[in-house]
C-alpha cells in the first residue's frame, strides 16, 4: 500500500491554488480539496487538477440521512477522484449506503473513508459537547471498527490513533490523518497533533498537512520536509 503526503489545498479560488501549486514545479503532489475551495469552483476544479497529474482526495465529509448520503455519492461517482469521505458519526447504514452510491456500474469506485472524530476535537469537548464519556482512543477504535464493518477502506483519525485503528481493524484498513505539525509549529484549532516522523513511527498511512506547508515561507521546502520526516 503506498504511502504519501496529501497537501490540504484549503484555498478560496482555483487562481489562488494554481499560484501555490506553481512552486512545485513538475512535482505533482497529491491534493486534498475541501469545502472551501469545492464549494467555491465546483466539479471543475477536480478536472484540472486531475488533468495536471494529481491525484485528489475530495474531503466533503458527507453526513446526512443514507438515502440523501447515496444519491451524492452516485453523484461523486461520476468524477475522477482518488478517494472521498463521510462522517462516521453518521451510522453503519448510512456508510453502507454511501458505498453503495460511490461504487460504478463498471465495479469500480473511488477510495472511500469514515471521518471518526475530528481532530480538532480534544477529550474534553467530546465528553461536554457530544455527551461521550469515552477515552478518544476507544471512540476513534469504535467508530473505525463500524467502519469496517460497513465495508469501506479506511478512517480520517489523528496519526496518534493510528496504532490502534490498525490493531482493530489491520494493517490494510488506511488511516488518513490529518493534525500533522511540525515541532515548532502552532497547533491552531487543531487539538490531536503529532509530527510527520512520528506520524510514520505510529503507523499512518497517509499524512494530511495544510497550514504547515500552505503557510511556510517556503512552501516547497516544508513539503519536502514532511516528505522525508514521513516516507
Ligand atoms: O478530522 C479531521 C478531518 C479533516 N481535517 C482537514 O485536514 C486539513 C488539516 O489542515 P491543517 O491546516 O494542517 O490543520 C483541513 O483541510 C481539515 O479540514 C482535519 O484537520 N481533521
Amino acid at each position: 500500500m503506498g504511502k504519501d503526503v496529501i497537501i490540504a489545498c484549503d484555498f478560496s479560488s482555483k487562481k489562488e491554488t494554481m499560484a501555490f501549486l506553481e512552486k512545485f514545479g513538475q512535482r505533482r503532489p497529491y491534493v486534498k480539496i475541501g469545502m472551501e475551495l469545492y464549494y467555491a469552483e465546483g466539479p471543475a476544479i477536480v478536472r484540472e487538477l486531475k488533468e495536471r497529474g494529481h491525484k485528489v482526495f475530495l474531503d466533503l465529509k458527507l453526513h446526512d440521512i443514507p438515502n440523501t448520503v447515496k444519491k451524492a455519492m452516485r453523484v461523486l461517482s461520476g468524477m475522477d477522484i482518488d478517494m472521498c469521505n463521510v462522517h462516521a458519526g453518521g451510522t453503519i447504514a448510512m456508510m453502507e449506503a454511501a458505498l453503495e452510491g460511490l461504487r460504478r456500474e463498471d465495479g469500480t469506485r473511488p477510495l472511500l473513508i469514515a471521518v471518526t472524530q475530528l481532530t480538532s476535537t480534544s477529550q474534553e469537548q467530546m465528553e461536554d459537547d457530544l455527551l461521550i464519556e469515552e477515552d478518544m482512543e476507544k471512540v476513534v477504535g469504535h467508530y473505525a471498527y463500524n467502519t469496517k464493518l460497513a465495508g469501506l477502506d479506511g478512517v480520517v483519525c489523528s496519526p496518534l490513533e493510528a496504532e490502534k485503528v490498525h490493531g482493530i481493524c489491520g494493517d490494510d484498513f488506511l488511516t488518513v490523518t490529518p493534525g500533522v505539525r511540525f515541532a515548532d509549529d502552532a497547533k491552531g484549532d487543531q487539538s490531536r497533533v503529532t509530527t510527520p516522523a512520528k506520524a510514520k513511527e505510529l503507523g499512518s498511512d497517509y499524512i494530511v498537512v495544510g497550514r504547515s506547508i500552505t503557510g511556510a515561507p517556503d512552501p516547497l521546502a516544508a513539503y519536502e520536509r514532511c516528505v522525508s520526516e514521513f516516507l
